[in-house]
């Protein structure tokens, strides 16, 4: 088992020695636990929703993260602050996690829960260590989804940080969605032919053209964004974006300037008003922290208002910039291409799949192809290679 498939929940849901002991001090003082949404942290306080209803019953879908993907903060819900029981000092919770919940859960004024289980995770998102930083860590769990946010122009688009988004997101068993911002400037088309290939779906949003273009009355950064003059995008780009992300829990990456800000507003512009969630909400200001931020999505926004219904997650990770993928192995990257994978088999051992590999049997499936398959097999292969040299390169 790699090191990638351990982490702390592994730590409580083991049998051990200890564990095996029957813990009936902490049993029935836990069984009133309800189960709540972790949507913020912030310096030992999470922000947490969980169910509101009258008994603990049916407390269990609060939130709807994770599983069925689902998520519904219309009205039963309710914002509970907690802080971790001493049992869980040494264990991480971030945006996105499950937990039971025991205490004061009315979410009123000053009130303080306690979080005393994290439930398993269906999924876990690292970040690399950095130099401030030695220790790789979880950034979000039980996400579906990476939403790679890349500008086509100004800044530039860098293939390089793409293809380690993926590969992060391919590892940590998610999907992806490369989001191509600022259509209005250079044409998607040559990234598409590299990305499409891998199976990669992309969308493309723009600025609209003009106020003609703003149907519905606009999809604005709302008040978050830019505040006055705020850019405003094409409402069909926003629109094609929100079907990708109805109903799953998406995490959005990108660099500083690439409009992930502008797009997280026209998606939910009042997000913050849900959540409870006031300054962390787009990433603006400069935070220092670096903590992700779970939004609700409104099923859909109109004359620049959202609906309050809400259909999916959309997680802003501020200040992460990049992925380590030191810890990704190959095996692992190929169950992403089940066709790739299976024509792998037949690799000689140890075989890096490398375009300088010798013997590699992904050569002969290009070789043995049928002439009209050949293009694409050829564009596949090719940007699979491309992958697993992200591993080790750097992102230039
Ligand atoms: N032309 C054009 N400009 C855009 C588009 N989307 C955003 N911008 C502009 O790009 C700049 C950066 O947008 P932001 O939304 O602040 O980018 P960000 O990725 O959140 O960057 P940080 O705030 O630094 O994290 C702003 O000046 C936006 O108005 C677009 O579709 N087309
Ligand atoms: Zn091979």
């Amino acid at each position: 088992m790699g090191r990638r498939d351990i982490d702390e929940s592994d730590f409580r849901s083991r049998p051990s020695k200890r564990g095996s002991r029957p813990r009936t001090k902490q049993r029935p003082e836990h069984s009133d636990a309800v189960t709540g949404l972790v949507t913020g942290v912030d310096r030992g306080r999470y922000t947490l929703l969980v169910k509101d209803v009258g008994g603990a019953d049916g407390v269990g879908e609060a939130g709807g993260v994770g599983g069925d993907g689902g998520a519904d903060v219309g009205g039963g819900e309710k914002i509970v602050t907690a802080m971790k029981a001493r049992e869980l000092t040494r264990t991480r919770v971030v945006v996105g996690d499950r937990v039971d919940v025991v205490g004061d859960v009315s979410g009123g004024e000053g009130s303080l829960a306690r979080i005393v289980r994290i439930q398993e995770r269906t999924s876990t998102l690292r970040r690399t260590a950095d130099d401030t930083d030695p220790y790789e860590r979880i950034v979000v769990a039980n996400a579906d989804q990476l939403v790679i946010v890349t500008a086509l122009a100004q800044p530039e688009p860098r293939t390089g940080m793409i293809d380690r988004c993926v590969v992060a997101a391919y590892d940590a068993g998610m999907s992806v969605l490369l989001c191509l911002t600022k259509a209005d400037l250079a044409s998607p088309d040559e990234l598409r032919a590299l990305y499409e290939p891998l199976g990669v779906e992309v969308v493309v949003t723009r600025r609209a053209a003009s106020d003609g273009e703003v149907a519905d009355g606009g999809v604005a950064g709302g008040g978050v964004a830019g505040g006055e003059g705020a850019l405003v995008l094409a409402s069909d780009s926003v629109e094609e974006v929100r079907d990708r992300l109805r109903g799953l829990v998406s995490v959005l990456v990108g660099h500083s300037g690439v409009g992930k800000s502008t797009l997280i507003n026209a998606l939910a512009p009042a997000a913050q008003r849900a959540t409870g969630v006031v300054n962390d909400v787009t990433g603006r200001g400069r935070h220092t922290s670096t903590s992700a931020v779970a939004l609700p999505l409104p099923v859909a926004v109109s004359e620049g208002e959202p609906a309050d219904t809400f259909d999916g997650w959309v997680i802003d990770t501020p200040g992460v910039r990049s992925f380590g993928l030191a810890h990704v192995e190959v095996a692992h990257l190929l169950h992403a291409f089940e066709d790739l994978d299976e024509v792998a088999q037949e690799c000689p051992r140890g075989c890096t799949h490398l375009a300088d590999a010798p013997d590699c049997a992904l050569d002969d499936w290009i070789d043995a192809s049928p002439d009209d398959e050949r293009p694409a097999r050829s564009a596949r292969l090719t940007s699979f290679r491309r992958l697993l040299s992200s591993r080790t390169g750097s992102d230039a």
